[in-house]
């Protein structure tokens, strides 16, 4: 049957990026028999010009009908001075909670091409292959309360709450087991349970639950030795499993061990695996509109969704697989230029993807 795919490009690089992976998508319909239709639908900044919210019911009711959901990216600075309650960022945590799902999946994977344009030395980096298990509907974006208020003297406070429940940790404790289960057995646990309550209770679940999984070792570590540890000896993580804040931080962190932010997918996935597919940057206001953004990422984000959502693996590898064999021609966009390769468009990039997947039918 045609599964749904719903397309949210959202604001600054996204419609550019998502347009790219859009094209991987048709190529993978046209040469593969891909059986896939996409519907677009408005979020974020450009969601709330058109409708006043960043998130119409438009675009949640087609999210929620959709098999699987490819999002660019949200925010800008246009919206910065927006009410929270409507702020472009909102509707992409609506979206993340109204669907359910709570296990984003965040692998940062070097390239062996990109070994030069990681921002640590080559041996350093060279076969990395980590996971990042973040929890995403939970933590303190979405506790309460939360708020700003005016104290006796007139001095205004702000104040936000960070929260997590028992079942919170432990469903998405035993995704990160689950996938530690098919790659190297190992899983770090990061938190800050020297000083946050709701991390204390994070380390007890996790610990509980990997008595389900004799077979999987676990190691606990502070998210301040984690940040330090990422960009010391990168390569003795196997999968992390962390809370939405701090794995927000360290993905962006992990993004660049691999050459560039541009280079990381994601997977937002519900208990029975339907998801929604992202690359974890934002909208990168700074080079919108210049067509120079890296949709690989975007692309490789689709793939994820072909292999978790869609049950099409031999297509993920090879929307993978083209990917690689346009790094071996050396194409590269501005984040990941490196002396001696050829510098392209996001659009050249897509195009070039697009050409190594066709070619792959031949
Ligand atoms: N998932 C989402 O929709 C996210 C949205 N945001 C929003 O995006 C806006 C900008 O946030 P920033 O903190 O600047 O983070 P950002 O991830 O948008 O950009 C950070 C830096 O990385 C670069 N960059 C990001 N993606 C790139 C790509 N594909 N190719 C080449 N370079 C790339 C940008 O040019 C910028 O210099 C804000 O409104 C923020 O709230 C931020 C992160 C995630
Ligand atoms: C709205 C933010 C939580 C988005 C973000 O930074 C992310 O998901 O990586
Ligand atoms: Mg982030």
């Amino acid at each position: 049957m045609t599964k749904k795919i719903a397309v949210l490009p959202g604001d600054g690089i996204g419609p550019e990026v998502t347009a790219e992976a859009g094209k991987v998508l048709e190529c993978l319909r046209r040469e593969f028999g891909l059986d896939v239709e996409t519907e677009q639908a408005p979020v974020g900044g450009t969601a709330y010009d058109a409708h006043r919210h960043p998130l119409p019911d438009v675009t949640l009711k087609l999210a929620r009908e959709a098999d699987a959901v490819l999002l660019g990216a949200v925010g800008g600075p246009r919206w910065d001075a927006l009410p929270m309650a409507v702020r472009p960022e909102k509707g992409l945590l609506g979206l993340r909670a109204g669907l359910g799902l709570f296990a984003n999946l965040r692998p940062a994977i070097l390239y062996p091409q990109l070994a030069s344009a990681s921002s640590l030395r080559p041996e350093v980096v060279a076969g990395l292959d980590i996971l990042i298990v973040r929890e995403l509907t939970g933590d303190i974006y979405f506790g309460e309360p939360r708020g700003t208020r005016t104290l006796e003297k007139g001095e205004r406070q702000a104040y936000n709450t960070m929260v997590y429940s028992e079942h919170e940790i432990a469903r998405v404790a035993r995704v990160a087991f689950d996938a530690a289960r098919r790659r190297g057995r190992k899983v770090c646990s990061v938190d800050k349970a020297n000083v946050l309550e709701a991390t204390v209770l994070w380390r007890e679940v996790v610990t509980h639950v990997a008595r389900e999984y004799p077979d999987v070792e676990l190691s606990h570590m502070y998210v301040d030795n984690a940040a330090m540890q990422l960009v010391r000896a990168p390569k003795q993580f196997d999968v992390i499993v962390t809370g939405n804040m701090f794995g927000d931080i360290l993905s962006d962190e992990a993004s660049m061990l691999t050459g560039s932010i541009g280079m990381l997918p994601s997977a937002s996935l519900d208990a029975r695996n339907k998801g929604m597919y992202e690359p974890i940057h934002g909208s990168a206001p700074d080079i919108a509109g210049k067509g120079v953004a890296n949709p690989l990422a975007t692309i490789l984000s689709a793939a994820m969704m072909l292999r978790y959502t869609l049950g099409a693996a031999p297509l993920a590898d090879r929307v993978e697989r083209a990917v690689s064999t346009v790094l071996d021609q050396g194409l590269r966009t501005a984040d990941i230029h490196t002396e001696g390769t050829k510098r392209v468009g996001t659009r050249e990039m897509g195009d070039a993807v697009v050409a190594a997947l066709a070619a792959q039918a031949k």
